[in-house]
């Protein structure tokens, strides 16, 4: 685990870290998707990384998580990426959402199931009660969301502890996606980011996710 002393340091920690590793992936790839969270947490990093100069045109974005809400809703991940990573260079990427308000949900997870491309680097999060991506431990999807061997990758929540149905990916899927980055901010999520190493049964999910992912590079600071 990368840990630091400020924010700012960490936020430059993953940025050095994502730069390095997207440049090398496009000696070999004509493009990437990159894959990212929502939530609170990620905001200074998206403005700091919409500034990099990034091949920003061979760039896919999409979210690892999104709630079931409109796109111009104060609590959307899409508005959140929009507002603040989709900007400055940022804006010559092209962004692939989740949600879609005007279908109903089961045709958009659909949708999503048979279009969307393979993801190449995952930003990921993590909530106080070690959920990840929008796998919740209070869920009653926490079942289906966890089985490692469904060959479907976007999946609906509804978690009891959050507001909002979700889309976002399972934990198959995730754990399938090359690169992992998780970054969190706090002495309690460190905690709990701790006690979840030690586990290797599905609570939290994000101890299922690193028992599987031992690799994932984790950033945190205070
Ligand atoms: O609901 C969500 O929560 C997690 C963590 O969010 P944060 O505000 O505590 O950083 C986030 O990773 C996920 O994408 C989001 O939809």
């Amino acid at each position: 685990m990368n840990k630091y002393d400020s924010a700012e340091s960490q936020i430059n920690g993953i940025i050095n870290h994502l730069l390095q590793l997207i440049t090398k992936l496009l000696e070999t790839k004509s493009g990437l998707c990159i894959a990212v969270s929502g939530g609170k947490s990620p905001i200074g990093l998206f403005d700091k990384l919409s500034q990099q100069d990034i091949d920003w045109k061979r760039i896919t974005i999409t979210l690892v998580d999104e709630r079931f809400i409109a796109i111009d809703n104060q609590d959307s991940n899409e508005n959140l990426v929009k507002t603040h990573l989709l900007q400055n260079k940022a804006r010559e990427a092209r962004f692939i959402g989740l949600s879609n308000t005007n279908m109903a949900i089961d045709s958009v997870v659909d949708h999503l199931n048979a279009n969307m491309p393979e993801i190449d680097i995952a930003i990921l999060g993590m909530g106080e009660d070690g959920h990840t991506a929008s796998i919740f431990p209070c869920c009653n999807e926490l079942e289906a969301a966890s089985d490692l061997s469904t060959t479907k990758r976007y999946i609906i929540t509804n978690p009891t502890t959050a507001n909002y149905q979700r889309i976002g990916l399972n934990m198959s899927a995730l754990i399938k996606i090359p690169h992992l980055v998780l970054s969190i901010n706090g002495n309690k999520k460190l905690e709990v980011l701790e006690k979840a190493l030690k586990v290797q049964n599905k609570q939290p999910p994000i101890g299922l996710l690193l028992s599987n992912r031992p690799d994932t590079k984790i950033f945190w600071s205070e």
